[in-house]
């Protein structure tokens, strides 16, 4: 295992009225990347047949417009994580805004990941996948595999659609396996990570996290975004010896 650790707050939990500032707050404090969660839930009453009425969550965050936003104000890698239920039509828009690395639910991809894939790297963004804490590891394999791959796996370790959930301990497995068969890649946790879950999620093999509501609720969020870095690059040396 050798990838960099890459700690990344999750802006879900910032003050989104003050989002420019709070982005450069937690550069200063040592994040490496900042974590976007776009989420978009259509309400099924909509007279629209065009539009799709299902809900991928509960919940309505951010798009575009935010994300070009916020790169009139950093240069910072914005990792945009997709939970809509129809990524493609935000491939386009989101390379404009700005965005660094486009990671879409395998969920919601099933019949058209290759040509997805394909348009958010043509776009110049970086493409992960993600999956929810019941779907099977195994149904990101053709995607890491593939002769255009994945270049991240982000392995959800709560229900997507809020911050401040419980960490699932048993989605581990899933980071364990995908460590074990992909030495080399860039596998991101996300939910509840923070200074009582790291370790466990560090020494299955997670080198990129994402933390919200730990890092922004804390008195010293570069104290936390520190111990997670820590945790991971000890993690790192433990299993290379
Ligand atoms: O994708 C997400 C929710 O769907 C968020 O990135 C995640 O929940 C981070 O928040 P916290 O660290 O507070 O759990
Ligand atoms: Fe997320």
């Amino acid at each position: 295992m050798g990838m960099t650790p890459k700690i990344a707050p999750s802006m879900l939990s910032s003050d989104f009225a003050n989002l420019a500032s709070e982005a450069q707050r937690m550069l200063h404090f040592g994040a490496d990347w900042l974590h976007m969660d776009i989420m978009i839930c259509f309400l099924s009453f909509l007279p629209f047949p065009s539009i799709s009425c299902r809900h991928f969550v509960p919940n309505l965050t951010i798009g575009a417009p935010v994300i070009e936003s916020l790169r009139k104000h950093t240069k910072a890698y914005l990792d945009c994580h997709l939970m809509v239920t129809n990524p493609l039509d935000y491939v386009e828009p989101l390379a404009k805004a700005g965005a660094s690395g486009f990671t879409f639910h395998v969920e919601t991809s099933k019949d058209n990941w290759k040509e997805l894939i394909q348009r958010i790297k043509s776009h110049g963004m970086i493409p992960g996948v993600a999956l929810k804490p019941g779907t099977p590891v195994g149904e990101v394999y053709p995607l890491v595999e593939a002769e255009n791959p994945v270049e991240m796996v982000l392995v959800m370790t709560v229900e997507p659609g809020f911050g401040g959930q419980k960490f699932m301990a048993e989605t581990m497995d899933k980071v364990r396996i995908l460590r074990k068969k992909y030495p080399s890649l860039d596998i991101e946790v996300d939910g509840g990570l923070g200074p009582s879950t790291i370790d466990v999620a560090a020494s299955a093999g997670a080198n990129c996290i994402v933390a919200g509501s730990s890092v922004f609720g804390a008195p010293e969020p570069a104290q936390v975004i520190s111990l997670l870095r820590s945790s991971v690059e000890k993690a790192q040396q433990t299993s290379i010896q």
